[in-house]
């Protein structure tokens, strides 16, 4: 770990992109801190530029400006540091529920004799166990995200990034999703940068929550959430609560600035 503690720091980023003969900003002097063990969420709104952050974190482009670290090192435009989770499952259509998960492991170190039995607990372990030798579009949108996060969980890597996950399920299989989420990542604390739309979901979930303002995107605030971990599920009932979700919404609708 670095000397500061975080796993991923960005400093300053900044991008834009030509269209037609102008040059638009994007993301404005984006810095956000994600510490080990540590979930962070992204709240903004829609086309701010979090999935462009996201290209810039993963090393698929490099920003304009600023930097990308990882424990305290220089990685910008470095790929291979993060574990990615996209909105629909990308899951191997030709490969079983069960190499899907194993390709995963194997394709991050573990030996393959192990990763055949490793792959079966997991699946055990998340309940799904029955589905290990079916095919994925056999399985509901639930399901599949289950997987798709349970291979994201097992690529070891620095960071895991959650670019909307849960915004394509009805909203039952989606309040099941987030439970589920919790226990796991609260078993195995992984260093999680998660973005989404809904204010319910990053405060039921996160230790922190970076609100972003229109494109182009600036940090507008920070706001660390207060509830107790192991979280409980019904903490979206506690005043407290209700009192930070109107302070996101009042932030997001009137773009303000400002420290807590
Ligand atoms: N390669 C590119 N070339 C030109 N413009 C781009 C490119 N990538 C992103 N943009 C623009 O940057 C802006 C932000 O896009 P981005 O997809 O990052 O937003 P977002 O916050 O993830 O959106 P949403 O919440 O709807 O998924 C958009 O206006 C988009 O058109």
């Amino acid at each position: 770990m670095s000397a500061h503690g975080s796993m991923l720091e960005l400093k300053g980023i900044s991008k834009s992109y030509m269209r037609g003969k102008e040059r638009h900003l994007v993301l404005n002097d984006i810095s956000l801190t994600v510490g080990a063990g540590e979930f962070v969420s992204l709240i903004g709104p829609s086309g701010s530029g979090k999935s462009t952050l996201f290209r810039m974190i993963g090393g698929v482009e490099k920003p304009d400006q600023g930097r990308v670290l990882f424990d305290g090192e220089d990685r910008t435009g470095q790929k291979g540091l993060i574990s990615y989770m996209p909105q629909q499952a990308a899951l191997f259509p030709w490969l079983k529920v069960e190499d899907n998960i194993r390709f995963a492991l194997v394709s991050t170190g573990t030996l393959k004799r192990e990763a055949k039995a490793q792959a079966a607990q997991w699946l055990e372990r998340i309940q799904l166990g029955h589905v290990a030798k079916e095919y994925p579009h056999v399985l509901s949108g639930g399901m599949q995200q289950r997987v798709s996060f349970l291979r994201a969980l097992l690529m070891q890597r620095d960071v895991m990034c959650l670019d909307e996950p849960f915004a394509a399920l009805d909203a039952l299989t989606r309040a099941d999703m987030q439970r589920w989420l919790l226990e796991l990542w609260e078993a195995d604390r992984r260093s999680v940068l998660f973005v989404t739309h809904s204010i319910e979901e990053a405060l039921v979930l996160s230790d922190r929550i970076y609100v972003l303002s229109p494109a182009p995107a600036t940090v507008l605030r920070e706001l660390v959430v207060p509830f107790d971990r192991p979280r409980r599920a019904d903490v979206w009932t506690s005043p407290e609560f209700v009192e930070l979700k109107r302070e996101v919404l009042r932030l997001l609708e009137e773009g303000h600035s400002g420290t807590v």
